[in-house]
């Protein structure tokens, strides 16, 4: 297998070219001819926003289209013909299960053939997991999660895939997914996660195990409890309205913008104050205290998809550059959260302080705050390692989700034009506030969509830690398994016209879509006890920021911008930024309604047009 082979990505943006400094950009519109041929044909917009007017939206979209279609075939083909030629199949049928089942196939009976395997020795073999195996170069060249799901659609709900010396068991079946999650979680650890993370989150929430997690995930918990979550929609709404002004800012200076490292700083700035009351202003300054968060973020991620440990090598460790960077700004964070758990500290102690379930200090509402209220006992070591796994569990994962939000919605206007009126209708110009998510209904699905079609993170890590039954096939204690979550919320069999973004597909008057009532084949906060502990969080902030941007923002895919590609780590990230031009909204012209006599228009299906002031 050539490591040079790489496949086209699953959901490529149409490519623009930049011309030349008059903003003169040429779009590439590829459309099919009758005789099936692909033509290329070009368009020119001198403002720099592609063709105005609705024929000309409907034009690049069309052609985006058909392009994403064009290589997502290819691309499908490419590896289904790798696939049927046998490149990735591993035939190890031992001797007695061949003699077994060339027995069978002469018409012994199988009952009897138990007998004969018993008493001869021969250990019945369970099925053997299908098994694949490739090179680990093979699947290099695109996020690894995406070639899983061809192997997936040829293997199964679970199969082995084998990299030279190492292995995986790769999971796409709720009813698995449910029984390592659900069923028998103590039968599973977090495995190389927890290996990965260690120098980063220690004994932290999400790579911790056994004994340690559960006291820990005991104390954390509660310090999300509901009052908490409803004061955080004054942070949501002014960290988004600090994302809007400036938008508003490029928007009058005509730049085009970068919106995924936007979202990056907007969640970032969010989840600071909520986890220890720090006010990072990542939107605003560029303090060192965020570098370090980001290059310590990086790290992690280079780390979950790094071939081999190259940061356990005795000497590399102590003379790489970019290790000692990593350790520098490690420390300079460590500082910081000393610092602030000492600011707590004495703000608690001079607290008249009345404890209670749902305990809250007005002043600073953070988690910070209420774990020591709470006299939560714990070693400084531990509270570092829970905070910094906060901050990094609830940035990465809100930042990804509106990133891919946007990309989506960017290529559905139907869908914004719908999420818009039930904004206006709701929220008018007001900040949102708790109570309004139960009306932001569609805002919602359009969140529920976007996680099933883009899940944070794209794949489940546990390592087995025992022998146990999964999907019938045995398996021993020390497995690595990754359960596909990918592959899960893209099962053709499970979801009609699966790679489409299709908020429809939730109705709006059934229940909010999660595990338990999608069965394992929806699980974006994942299942079982070590479920997310800030989904509610999550979810309402990514509301927030969705709804409160498309009511004053138009979102377009920026002409000349890279197009947008995946890469892996701990989540899903674009290869090159997610580039946008944002203007503000243009608003439907006022339709006068005439009064008419005796009519019977039902004035409901009338598309009702805006009166407030933009
Ligand atoms: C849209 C944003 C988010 C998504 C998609 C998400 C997703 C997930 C998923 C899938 C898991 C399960 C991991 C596993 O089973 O291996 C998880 C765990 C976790 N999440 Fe989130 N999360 C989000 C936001 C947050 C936020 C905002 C916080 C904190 C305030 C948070 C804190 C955690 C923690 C601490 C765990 C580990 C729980 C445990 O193992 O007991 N997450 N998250």
């Amino acid at each position: 297998m050539s490591a040079s082979v790489s496949f086209p990505q699953l959901s490529p943006q149409i490519v623009h070219t930049k011309s030349n400094r008059n903003r003169l950009k040429r779009v590439v519109n590829l459309r099919q001819n009758p005789g099936s041929n692909w033509l290329i044909s070009c368009s020119y917009s001198s403002n720099g926003r592609g063709p105005s007017g609705s024929d000309g939206d409907d034009l690049q979209n069309d052609a985006a289209k058909g392009v994403e279609r064009l290589l997502e075939e290819t691309r499908r083909a490419e590896l289904s013909t790798r696939i049927s030629s046998g490149e990735f199949t591993v035939k190890k049928a031992s001797f007695q299960s061949q003699m077994r089942s060339k027995l069978l196939k002469f018409g012994l009976p199988e009952e009897l053939l138990n007998v004969i395997f018993n008493l001869t020795g021969g250990s019945l073999d369970y099925p053997r997991i299908p098994e694949a195996k490739g090179s680990i170069s093979a699947i290099r060249s695109e996020p690894f999660f995406v070639p899983l799901y061809e192997l997936y659609l040829t293997y199964g709900g679970i199969f082995r895939l084998t990299f030279g010396p190492k292995s995986f068991l790769i999971v796409s079946d709720p009813a698995i997914a449910k029984h390592i999650l659900k069923d028998n979680p103590k039968g599973y650890s977090k495995g190389i996660l927890a290996e990965i993370l260690d120098f980063v989150m220690g004994k932290g929430l999400i790579p911790a195990d056994g004994e340690v997690w559960r006291v820990r995930r005991r104390v954390i918990v509660p310090a999300l409890h509901q009052k908490f979550v409803a004061a955080m929609f004054k942070l949501f709404g002014a960290a988004t309205d600090r994302l809007c002004k400036k938008l508003d800012a490029a928007a009058s200076d005509g730049e085009d913008v970068e919106m995924e490292s936007l979202f990056s700083h907007l969640t970032l700035d969010i989840i600071g104050k909520a986890v220890f009351n720090y006010d990072f202003d990542s939107l605003e300054v560029d303090t060192g205290v965020v570098k370090a968060v980001y290059t310590v973020l990086r790290e992690a991620e280079d780390r979950s998809v790094a071939p081999i440990p190259f940061w356990e090598i005795p000497i590399w460790k102590d003379i790489s550059p970019k290790l000692k960077n990593v350790n520098k700004a490690l420390k300079l964070i460590n500082d910081t959260l000393d610092d602030l758990i000492a600011i707590c500290k004495r703000m608690v102690d001079e607290e008249e302080l009345l404890f209670h379930e749902e305990y809250m200090n007005e002043q600073d509402p953070s988690i910070l705050h209420f774990l020591l209220a709470s006299g939560d006992d714990v070693s400084s070591k531990q509270l570092r390692d829970d905070l910094m796994t906060l901050l990094i569990a609830g940035h990465e994962t809100s930042a990804a989700v509106l990133t891919w939000t946007f990309y989506l919605l960017s290529k559905e206007p139907s869908v914004i034009a719908k999420l818009r009126n039930e904004v206006d209708f709701v929220l008018g110009d007001r900040f949102p506030t708790m109570e309004d998510m139960k009306n932001l209904k569609y805002t919602t699905r359009v969140i529920n969509e976007s996680l099933r079609l883009y899940p944070q993170p794209p794949v489940l890590i546990r390592r087995s830690l025992g022998d146990d039954v999964l999907g019938g096939y045995p398996i021993k204690s020390g497995e690595d398994i990754f359960i596909s979550v990918w592959n899960l919320h893209r099962c053709p069999k499970q979801w009609e016209d699966a790679d489409k973004f299709n908020p429809e597909r939730w109705p709006l008057d059934g229940p909010n879509p999660n595990e338990t009532n999608q069965n394992f084949s929806y699980l974006p906060f994942g299942g079982g006890p070590r479920k997310c502990i800030g989904d509610m969080f999550a979810s309402f902030e990514t509301v927030v920021a969705v709804a409160m941007l498309v009511r004053r923002f138009d979102f377009q895919m920026a002409v000349g911008a890279p197009p947008v590609k995946m890469t892996t780590g701990a989540t899903i990230h674009t290869t090159e930024g997610l580039t946008m031009t944002v203007t503000p909204r243009r608003r439907d012209p006022i339709i006068p309604i005439l009064n008419i006599p005796n009519s019977n228009l039902d004035s409901s299906s009338l598309n009702v047009p805006d009166m407030k002031p933009v």
